[in-house]
């Protein structure tokens, strides 16, 4: 899929602005950032059901906006079943099948089955979790390669959540899916995605490979007797201060700032493992960088 400088305006506001990149059969890609950065805006728009102001998404160099057949090849789940919750299983199913040609109705039963979900009158009486559950595995269902997901594991359980991720590694893994996860929870994504888009404001503020960002920062921990120094605090990307203990993410190998901390004396210094929320706290912190 190739997600060519789109844009979207709703009632003259910019929501999303030259959003381009490319997703690759096999890929896990987080898509990240504040709320109200544009997550849900831009997986809509990736879908189909939004056309953007400007630029589109081609999957094997066709628009999808102009060849609108291959938006079978896209799924996009929701963080909400609420335009579901009148239908049956049944009825669900007879709809998925019309509108995806490859929907298996005998592996959805199994991972019905599997994940002890019966056949119901209306999806509105399943559990909130329930909902979401049974959304997610419809959308393995269909046979579609590229699978977007909108806060995916909102309301289910945390062992269903191992589980239900776990089968969503497998699937891209066996299938050469690619699935793109907008997500608040950065300690699942940091599990399970390969590459991260942090959005901010409506733009591509990032795009990185998970290992590729871990290896360009690496976070510390420091005290000093008094205050840090000014000309120091300035230069750190400050994640936490509790006490006189300072929490800081630093490029990693920049030499002239190792020196300018070892000059100023820290009571101590200890690297600690970096993770994905700490990089979204430096990157997307700031009071108004919504
Ligand atoms: N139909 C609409 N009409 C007006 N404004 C909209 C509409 N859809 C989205 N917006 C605005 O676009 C911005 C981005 O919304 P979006 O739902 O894409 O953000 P998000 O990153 O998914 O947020 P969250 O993390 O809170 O779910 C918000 O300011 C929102 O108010």
């Amino acid at each position: 899929m190739r997600v060519q400088h789109i844009s979207k305006h709703i009632h003259h506001k910019p929501i999303l602005v030259d959003i381009d990149f490319s997703v690759e059969p096999g890929s896990i890609i987080g898509i990240v950032g504040r709320n109200g950065s544009g997550k849900t805006t831009l997986l809509r728009s990736l879908a189909g059901i939004l056309t953007p102001t400007r630029g589109s998404v081609y999957i094997d160099g066709l628009d999808i906006f102009k060849h609108p057949e291959i938006k079978k090849q896209i799924i996009f789940v929701p963080d909400s079943t609420e335009a579901l919750k009148n239908y049956s299983t049944k009825e669900l199913i007879y709809l998925y099948k019309n509108i995806y040609p490859e929907f298996d109705t005998s592996y959805l039963f199994s991972l019905m089955k599997r994940f002890k979900l019966s056949q119901i009158s209306k999806i509105g009486n399943y559990s909130k979790g329930q909902k979401a559950l049974f959304t997610l595995i419809t959308a393995f269902a269909t046979g579609a390669s590229y699978i977007l997901l909108d806060e995916p594991t909102d309301g289910l359980d945390v062992i269903v959540k191992k589980q239900v991720l776990q089968l969503l590694v497998e699937e891209v893994s066996d299938r050469r899916l690619a699935v793109l996860i907008s997500s608040h929870r950065l300690d699942e994504l940091e599990f399970m995605v390969n590459e991260v888009i942090f959005i901010k404001k409506g733009k591509v503020d990032s795009h990185y490979e998970l290992d590729t960002m871990k290896n360009q920062y690496k976070k510390i921990q420091l005290a000093f007797a008094g205050k840090m120094p000014e000309t120091l605090e300035n230069e750190l990307e400050v994640l936490d201060k509790t006490g006189k203990v300072y929490t800081v993410l630093i490029p990693r190998g920049s030499r002239p700032l190792e020196e300018k901390i070892s000059d100023s004396r820290p009571l101590f210094y200890e690297e600690l493992p970096m993770s994905l929320e700490d990089y979204f706290v430096a990157k997307l912190g700031g009071p108004d960088d919504v």
